[in-house]
């Protein structure tokens, strides 16, 4: 079995931004959202995103990212997928990654609902006949019937958010890198999605998860990162970083969800 492993060695990524209003800049005051904005050696604008990420995950690691808007949170997903290079420092991945950022990506809309199906998990780095062995069971998930056979710009959004969550909570991933948006679905259909998501989940080598529903967190996390301005500001189990974070309100939700987690495993045991 491969090893799988997620590591960050004092990673920083920056963006420079060229056509930035350096002298509105320096008037602007620290906002409480977003990363912090500097200037590299030679003098360009940038945004610092995220600096000094010191972590190191192996298998069964479940994290859940908490933070501002603009915190970082999806800079990491993205440092972690290996689709940002940190700008210093160093990252390693090993291990198969699906990144699962926007549901919409790798769909065509010309093409069948169960042709996307495939095109979708390949992309997801299964195989082709793996997937074939999934359009099935994927198919009846998504309680679409003959609208499969149609081409998928004749679906509403939810409709199709209903295929890609089938997809994605089909595959086999070694490193589950999930952002949040995981909506626009009906309530009965998302009561679904999340089993479905819990057992992806479990199957999963490694997931880090970014995700403004402390609800999900608890779900899906057994740990958490607070990210704040770019930086790790508190590493620590759910209850403990988002008490830190939203406060003691947020923490006891936290622990009835925890505890209606343990409850259903306990019934399904
Ligand atoms: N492509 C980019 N070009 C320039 N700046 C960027 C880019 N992507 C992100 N940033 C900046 O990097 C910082 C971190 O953004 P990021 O998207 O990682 O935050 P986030 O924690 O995911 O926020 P949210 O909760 O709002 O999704 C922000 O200040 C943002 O403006």
């Amino acid at each position: 079995m491969t090893e799988v492993q997620l590591d960050a060695w004092g990673a920083c990524v920056d963006f420079p931004i060229f056509d930035a209003k350096t002298r509105s800049l320096k008037k602007s005051v620290l906002g409480k959202a977003g990363g912090v904005i500097g200037a590299n050696e030679s003098d360009v604008v940038v945004v610092e995103a995220l600096k000094n990420i010191d972590l190191h995950l192996q298998h069964g690691d479940r994290i859940g990212l908490v933070g501002h808007n603009g915190a970082g949170k999806s800079t990491l997903l993205r440092l972690l997928s290996g689709i940002y290079e940190p700008t210093r420092g160093a990252c390693r991945i090993r291990g198969r990654v699906a990144p699962v950022f926007d549901l919409g990506v790798g769909m065509d809309p010309e093409i069948s609902g169960y042709e996307n199906i495939i095109i979708r998990g390949m992309f997801l780095g299964m195989s082709r006949r793996e997937m074939l062995k999934r359009v099935d069971e994927i198919a009846e998930f998504t309680e679409l019937g003959d609208y499969l056979t149609m081409p998928l710009r004749t679906y509403s959004t939810g409709m199709r958010v209903r295929v890609s969550l089938g997809v994605v909570t089909s595959i086999d991933p070694e490193i589950l890198i999930l952002d949040e948006g995981i909506g626009a679905v009906d309530a009965d259909f998302m009561r679904k999605a999340r089993v479905r998501l819990q057992e992806l989940v479990k199957r999963s080598g490694i997931l880090v998860f970014a995700s403004h529903s402390n609800e999900f967190l608890a779900q899906l996390c057994d740990r958490a990162l607070w990210i704040d301005r770019g930086e790790i500001r508190m590493d620590g189990d759910i209850e403990s970083v988002v008490g830190a974070y939203e406060g003691p309100d947020a923490a006891r939700h936290v622990r009835e969800v925890l505890a209606d987690v343990a409850g259903d495993a306990a019934a399904g045991a």
